[in-house]
């Protein structure tokens, strides 16, 4: 196993993100486990980490990386300073005065952009951004993942021609599912 994967898998379980109970997810399932995520991605450590290793695979492409709002805003602006790529932060709704933005940073028509996330499930909330950036012109083929969870993202991305890659799964993690 790649030496950064292996420093991800021992990272998350240290800072201490796997939690077991009852949870609510955002797409309303429940589930008897967690990946409290923002322990990690609030952790420098796990940041760096996270950027060295999506670095590996978009070194040489000519893209922006974007993050949605919240959670996936610090682990874009990682990969961002790491890669010397430009930030796009996508927001859940636009403001309602100023700018009234929904995309900040620059994101002009056929502009390649990969799009990161911090946990995923179905894939649903990374699909609202995807279906943004695609709307504002963007070209979206890639969305990194931080954790998946291994239930059905791969395959919901799919079907909108977005490829998901998982950073690392919750098998990984040595979680078992029923
Ligand atoms: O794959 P899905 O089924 O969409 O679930 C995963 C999403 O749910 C969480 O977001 P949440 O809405 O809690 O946002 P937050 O980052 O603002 O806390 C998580 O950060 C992912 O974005
Ligand atoms: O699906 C979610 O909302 C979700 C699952 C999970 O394990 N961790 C998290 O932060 N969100």
């Amino acid at each position: 196993m790649d030496r950064l994967k292996k420093e991800l898998i021992e990272l998350l379980k240290e800072v201490g993100c796997i939690k077991f109970g009852e949870f609510i997810l955002a797409s309303g399932k429940k589930s008897p486990y967690y990946i409290d995520i923002k322990k990690a991605t609030t952790n420098p450590k796990v940041l760096k980490c996270i950027a060295k290793l999506i670095k590996e695979h978009i070194k040489d492409e000519d893209v922006k990386v974007a993050g949605v709002e919240l959670g996936s805003v610090p682990i874009a602006t990682a990969v961002s300073i790491e890669t010397d790529k430009d930030l796009l932060i996508i927001r859940k709704k636009p403001k309602d005065y100023g700018t009234k933005n929904k995309i900040e940073g620059e994101l002009n028509k056929g502009d390649k952009v990969i799009v990161v996330e911090d946990v995923t499930t179905t894939g649903g909330s990374v699909i609202k951004a995807v279906n943004e950036i695609r709307e504002n012109g963007g070209v979206v083929e890639k969305v990194f993942v931080v954790v998946d969870r291994l239930e059905g993202a791969k395959e919901n991305l799919k079907n909108v021609d977005v490829e998901l890659i998982p950073l690392v799964t919750i098998e990984d993690l040595g979680v078992k599912r029923d």
